[in-house]
């Protein structure tokens, strides 16, 4: 189980980005976690990774993987820890690969480092877990540099390493948020799956998607939880005024679709 326990995260000059936060994923479960824009969530992850910038510190709590507190271990140890359990799909894609190098050497090294695999082997997997989302054209993607890929296939390609490396967490930082719909469905499909072997956080403001997978979502608003609901309950008694407003604009959207596609 990972658990975040009370975690209250401070820009060093003392203001609260995070205020005794408190959420646990266990394996089998896909969580969802909302929120207004800068309410928090990217820094939540950045938290569990240990990849906030050096002006953010925890200031207390705990983030227990497997009842081993992370904040207790040094960075380099921390990482190792992560790397090995927690997968990472960003909301910024670019930010996951290192710009200098082609995706060949980044994708089978990381995959090498996970499974013990050769690089015949690495190699092999690497095309194999390409097309499962999607990327077909693998020799193309392994030739290319981070750049000259679009954000949606670099997202993809994170959720291909984590179908070969096979962590025993997610965290899917808003997933989908580059994807086209057929490819935001087949990503939507493989967490699914994925999810009965795992534990997944699940960030989004997708409410269908959210519905789809969760059974539970919390909302986040300047650094708080401020509720935790069944997620088809969350969009239709949504207790706080964010959530109220976030649902009615979800409905809102949903009948512009339905007319669009009855009109189509
Ligand atoms: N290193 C930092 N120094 C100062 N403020 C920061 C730092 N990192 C994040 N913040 C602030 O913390 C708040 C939360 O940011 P965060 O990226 O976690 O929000 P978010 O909920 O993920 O937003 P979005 O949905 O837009 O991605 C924002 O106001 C942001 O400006």
């Amino acid at each position: 189980m990972l658990e975040i326990k009370n975690l209250t995260v401070k820009v060093k000059n003392n203001t609260p980005i995070l205020t005794d936060v408190s959420l646990s994923i266990d394996e089998g479960t896909c969580i969802g976690l909302t929120g207004a824009s800068g309410s928090g969530k990217t820094t939540l992850i950045k938290s569990i990774m240990g990849m906030n910038s050096g002006d953010l510190e925890i200031t207390q709590g705990q983030i227990l993987l497997d009842g081993d507190n992370l904040l207790i271990h040094g960075a380099k140890e921390r990482r190792a820890l992560c790397g090995k359990t927690i997968g990472f799909i960003p909301q910024n894609p670019m930010t996951a690969f290192f710009p200098h190098a082609k995706m060949e050497r980044q994708i089978i090294e990381t995959l090498r480092m996970h499974t013990g695999l050769d690089k015949k082997q690495a190699y092999a997997l690497a095309e194999n877990v390409l097309r499962q989302v999607n990327l077909t054209d693998t020799k193309r993607v392994l030739s290319a540099y981070p750049g000259e890929l679009s954000g949606g296939m670099l997202q993809r390609i994170a959720m291909a390493l984590i179908l070969g490396t096979k962590p025993k967490y997610v965290l899917a930082d808003e997933p989908t948020s580059a994807l086209d719909e057929a490819n935001r469905d087949l990503l939507l499909e493989l967490l699914r799956k994925y999810q009965k072997t795992a534990a997944i956080l699940f960030i989004s403001h997708d409410t269908e998607a959210m519905k789809a997978l969760c059974p539970i979502s919390h909302v986040m608003e300047c650094g708080k939880i401020i509720e935790t609901q069944a997620t088809e309950q969350l969009f239709i008694h949504p207790q706080q005024p964010w959530t109220k407003r976030f649902a009615e604009a979800a409905c809102h959207r949903e009948e512009v679709n339905w007319k669009w596609t009855a009109l189509n």
